[in-house]
């Protein structure tokens, strides 16, 4: 595509690790990994590939696995077999050491320092305050607020503000929607989206699978620990049905 001026338009980074020829190299992947708790691997033979620019969903019932598997590629749980790559290089770093190369991990957990103001959560992520305004105004009256004081979806923002303004090359996002009002999720899930246009790689760990699919590049389907689906999202957008009975599929095995 060019512009008018005849220079070629910029192409948006999310596109790069699935519309070019040759895509990007992944920022993080899995080989045959399997990790679990104790010597039980409860993920089993995973290959994930996550690239520069692309939202990666990851999907599947309670239980199914997706938060081993993310903290695996935090660097909070070992490979019991097989190896998590950062930028090509095999790597068993814990989670400190992951974020000095750039990696967030978020879960609902671990969201907020709840004795620090709003403010002081900002500015520990090490992001610009301005930018976490930029990417969710409505913090703004919030600011001086005591951080336990805001509400669910309030705490979540500013997780993903924190981890945003910073601007990740790898976020690892479990579970954000936990608890939100359908507007909180769809801002959240934008402002994901558009960390993956500027360059990040995001993994998306979400139960709103609809939800998930509408913002993400691909998305693989867990159950049992083992990947049951995997494919572009545009694509699985139309097999709603198949994922649906994986997770029908699971619930009954689970209550074998
Ligand atoms: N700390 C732990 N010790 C032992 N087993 C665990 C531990 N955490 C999780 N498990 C087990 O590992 C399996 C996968 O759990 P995991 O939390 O990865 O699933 P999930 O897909 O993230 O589920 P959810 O959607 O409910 O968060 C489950 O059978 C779970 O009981």
């Amino acid at each position: 595509m060019t512009t008018t001026s005849g220079i070629p338009a910029p192409q948006p980074v999310g596109n790069v690790g699935l519309s070019s020829e040759r895509p990007s190299p992944p920022r993080l992947e899995t080989r045959d990994l399997s990790v679990g708790y104790g010597s039980t691997p409860v993920v089993h033979d995973l290959n994930l590939v996550l690239r520069p620019g692309e939202v990666v969903a990851l999907l599947g019932v309670n239980g199914a696995g997706k938060t081993t598997t993310v903290r695996a590629l935090a660097g909070e749980l070992r490979p019991l077999r097989g190896e998590v790559l950062f930028d090509g290089r095999r790597t068993t770093a814990p989670l400190h050491r992951r974020a000095r190369g750039g990696l967030r991990y978020i879960t609902e957990e671990r969201s907020v320092f709840m004795d620090l103001s709003a403010a002081d959560n900002l500015r520990l992520g090490g992001g610009e305050r301005e930018r976490c305004l930029e990417l969710f105004p409505e913090l703004a009256p919030l600011l001086p607020r005591r951080a336990g004081l805001l509400s669910g979806g309030e705490q979540q923002m500013l997780t993903l503000a924190r981890a945003l303004a910073a601007d990740p090359r790898v976020l690892l996002a479990d579970e954000l929607s936990l608890g939100l009002a359908p507007l909180v999720l769809e801002r959240l899930l934008l402002a994901v989206r558009a960390a993956a246009d500027r360059g990040g790689a995001v993994l998306l760990v979400e139960q709103h699978v609809r939800d998930a699919l509408e913002v993400a590049d691909r998305a693989y389907v867990l159950s049992h620990g083992r990947v049951v689906l995997e494919g572009e999202a545009r694509e699985l957008r139309g097999r709603i049905g198949e994922i649906e009975r994986t997770y029908l599929s699971s619930a009954e095995l689970a209550t074998d």
